[in-house]
């Protein structure tokens, strides 16, 4: 996530970082305040307004597969601060300058777009996304995001759902597993055929039988990392396409 507000410049937020970095309490938080400053992703999203270098990941499975597109309904699980929400939401409603910041609503019939945005923590507003506080893997906060629906098809969930971390790994692999399971239990429901379904995994012992399963439900599954993803870090994406879903008849 970065620090600071959104309306810094560059420069402005690098000088203050760096004042951070001299006052920081501990080593590690110096760590990580040196290595945001150096960060060209972090670097980015200042420069082009996103709430969080995540964005960039997103950004670049779009550019690769292509699944972001106006008219389509998206839900975005683990959505704070947002950012991939503004990157959706840039481009789902083209018409629009979003890249300002702003509060006040957006008349989003401009085109069939839906994008629901769920989080534990608060969002602050997006034009074109509507926002539901609550955990994920709560039944009552999933018959929110159905009432949202109203009965329309999803074309795509994405995930970006972390646990806090515990710094033990096998904890928190099993803790991210059980959040992918949690979305795509809700994707199989909600998903369109043909839908397109993205989660964050932490790689572990069971990540394998995760993609298995993930292979018996999607035409096309894909472990992905992208450049956004620090080199040393054990998170990865599975990119799945096509929805298999099963039609009654
Ligand atoms: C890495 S952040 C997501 C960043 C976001 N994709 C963005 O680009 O701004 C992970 C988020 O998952 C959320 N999260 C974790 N468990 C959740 C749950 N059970 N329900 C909803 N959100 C959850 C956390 O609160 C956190 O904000």
């Amino acid at each position: 996530m970065l620090q600071g507000g959104l309306k810094l410049s560059v420069n402005a937020w690098q000088k203050s970082s760096f004042n951070q970095v001299r006052y920081a309490s501990s080593p590690s938080s110096k760590r990580w305040i040196a290595r945001q400053v150096r960060d060209q992703f972090v670097k980015k999203a200042l420069s082009q307004n996103y709430r969080a270098r995540s964005a960039f990941k997103l950004l670049e499975l779009d550019q690769k597969y292509n699944f972001i597109k106006p008219g389509s309904v998206f839900i975005d699980c683990g959505a704070a601060p947002g950012s991939w929400s503004q990157v959706i939401s840039r481009k789902v409603y083209p018409e629009l300058d979003l890249t300002i910041e702003q509060t006040e609503a957006v008349d989003t019939k401009l085109n069939d777009s839906l994008i629901i945005a769920v989080d534990l923590l608060p969002i602050e507003p997006i034009p074109g996304v509507n926002i539901i506080q609550g955990d994920f893997t709560d039944i009552n906060i999933q018959q929110k995001i159905k009432e949202l629906l109203k009965e329309r098809e999803v074309d795509v969930v994405v995930s970006d759902m972390a646990p806090n971390f515990s710094g033990q790994h096998f904890i928190d692999h099993v803790k991210s597993m059980e959040l992918c399971e949690s979305s795509l239990n809700f994707a199989e429901q909600a998903l369109k055929f043909g839908g397109t379904f993205l989660c964050k995994f932490l790689m572990g012992e069971s990540d394998h039988e995760f993609r298995n399963l993930l292979k018996t439900k999607f035409n096309r599954v894909r472990h992905e990392k992208p450049q956004a993803v620090h080199k040393k870090s054990t998170e990865g994406y599975y990119m799945c396409l096509g929805y298999k879903k099963q039609v009654d008849r």
